[in-house]
């Protein structure tokens, strides 16, 4: 069973939507909403503890309408059932794409359910002291070694839930950068350290390097029978990670058919499960799957991630627009946006089509951002002032974590007035210094959230995984592969031989540079 492939502007609905550009291009957010006074109302979605207001937009109901119909005609529900039924629509690579699985605890797979038991003893067992290690004292520190979406995931994660931290320290080694590897290891003590080797894998440069020079810093005081109780690891190339000297009761399993940007709902999840302990792991899980079944279930209209991709593809296909920020407005998700541009930018980030054709138009958006009210002291000013036209997704909580009112209360506000400023600029007021000059009309959604739980991190996570999922669908791309990374990889093999060995490459830069090296 193979996606859908339509080239999307080919669509009935990709023509309307043209059509209606050209009558909407102009409109002036300052004025729809005195125009229709129910617009707030009738432009938001309210789901558990989510409140979506996407009224701070420049499209009309029909807008709406014609983008509703164009994920009709690309074949969006068959597509989603395709993905929730297992099938292999990651067709480059010839797998299924199951992360959905990975947190349905109503019909869980039996090796993810067994996965998940290992990962609850094992991070029992840590967190309570009872593992010890090889002189007898319990893990008081968690170092995880990987990269991509063996890293940015679970430390996304542990940074986000660090309110329901228990005592333990969680590090991340993920770049192969020495200095770095160096400033880690010098603060651990190694008696009580444990090291969790993530690489699906199991042949990544980055992270097999950082685990080799973390084996050896370790071996330099201990015995290596000392490694059982101080290295686990998480991949699906098991051989490998015996070779490296782990035993198979250490070895976490995980599965072809979860991709690694997708992967914090399992094993690779494991320094994260450790940080805040099962329980607030799997209320994370089942949050997802609230959002799993909002997605499966409910009709596009009233879908938070269609209609948060809908409105993305309207502004980067129709008003080109080429950037989307995201702005949480809690320093717990200040590793948000990193781990989003991993999923938006490896998923999306390509230009041959599910027909094997070059794309004619837009694809994946750049996706940056940074948490307020610091972004607001950063970069606000090219959005307010600026050329370019970034749509935003805001994200704001009711209730802090430690119940801060003062501080709550100031950050909402610094929330509500920048998507204000931004759609309603200063043009109404008699501002004649063109460099104070507001024009408004800057487009953004605003994501109410009643508190960041364990819960609602799941839920939200998964609505931007749903989100990246429908943008590809309509570019009708494949968005579970990422074959862009190979070449540079392939290169850096021969850059490397070239550098021990004195060589040189094809590439005259290159070569100057490395003769500069030397
Ligand atoms: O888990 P592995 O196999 O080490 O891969 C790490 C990362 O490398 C990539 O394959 C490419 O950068 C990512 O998709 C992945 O998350």
């Amino acid at each position: 069973m193979s996606l859908p492939a339509i080239n999307p502007t080919t669509t009935q609905a990709w023509k309307k939507l043209q059509a209606h550009f050209k009558e909407v291009e102009n409109l002036k957010m300052q004025n729809v909403f005195s125009e229709e006074p129910e617009r707030a109302n009738k432009f938001s979605i309210d789901w558990q503890d989510f409140y979506l207001d996407y009224s701070k937009n420049r499209i009309t109901s029909e807008t709406i309408k014609l983008l509703v119909e164009l994920a009709k005609e690309a074949g969006l529900k068959e597509a989603i059932q395709q993905q929730f039924s297992g099938a292999r629509i990651n067709e480059t690579e010839d797998r299924a794409v199951l992360h959905t699985a990975l947190r349905d605890f109503n019909d869980m797979k039996p090796e993810v359910k067994e996965t998940l038991q290992k990962m609850k003893a094992f991070s029992e067992e840590i967190i309570s002291g009872n593992w010890k290690g090889y002189t007898g004292k319990p893990i008081k520190t968690i170092v995880n070694i990987g990269i991509g979406g063996s890293d940015l995931g679970p430390d996304m994660v542990t940074e986000s839930l660090k309110f329901y931290k228990n005592h333990l320290d969680v590090k991340y080694i993920s770049n192969v950068d020495g200095d770095h590897v160096m400033e880690v290891l010098m603060t651990l003590d190694r008696e009580t350290t444990l090291f969790i080797i993530v690489s699906k894998t199991f042949t990544t440069q980055e992270t097999l390097t950082n685990a080799n020079t973390t084996r050896s810093w370790f071996l330099e005081k201990a015995e290596e029978k000392a490694i059982g109780s101080h290295f686990v690891a998480v991949s699906t190339n098991i051989e490998a990670v015996k070779n490296f000297g782990i035993a198979s009761e250490n070895i976490f399993p995980m599965w072809d058919w979860v991709g690694g940007r997708f992967s914090l709902w399992s094993a690779v999840g494991l320094s994260s499960c450790c940080a805040v302990g099962y329980s607030n792991y799997e209320a994370m899980l089942k949050g997802a799957h609230e959002m799993d079944q909002h997605f499966e279930k409910t009709e596009f209209s009233e879908n938070i991630p269609v209609v948060l991709a809908l409105v993305s593809i309207w502004y980067s296909n129709f008003f080109a627009s080429e950037t989307e920020a995201v702005i949480p407005y809690s320093q717990y998700l200040t590793k948000l946006v990193s781990y989003l541009q991993q999923a938006f930018m490896e998923s999306n980030g390509k230009s041959t089509d599910r027909n094997g054709e070059k794309v004619s138009y837009n694809t994946g958006s750049i996706v940056w951002g940074s948490t307020g009210t610091n972004s607001q002291h950063a970069f606000f000013q090219l959005l307010h002032q600026g050329t370019r036209l970034v749509p935003i997704d805001f994200i704001l909580f009711s209730e802090s974590c430690y119940g801060q009112k003062e501080h709550q209360e100031k950050l909402a506000a610094n929330c509500l007035a920048q998507s204000e400023a931004l759609m309603e600029g200063n043009t109404a007021t008699s501002e004649e210094n063109n460099y104070k000059k507001f024009e408004g009309n800057k487009p953004s959604n605003t994501l109410l959230i009643k508190k960041l739980t364990p819960r609602n991190l799941g839920s939200l996570l998964a609505m931007y995984e749903h989100k990246l999922f429908v943008k590809g669908i309509i570019f009708n791309i494949y968005s579970f592969d990422q074959w862009g990374v190979e070449l540079g990889k392939n290169i850096a093999k021969n850059t490397l031989h070239a550098i021990q060995s004195d060589g040189s490459t094809k590439n005259p830069s290159t070569n100057n540079l490395l003769k500069r090296l030397k």
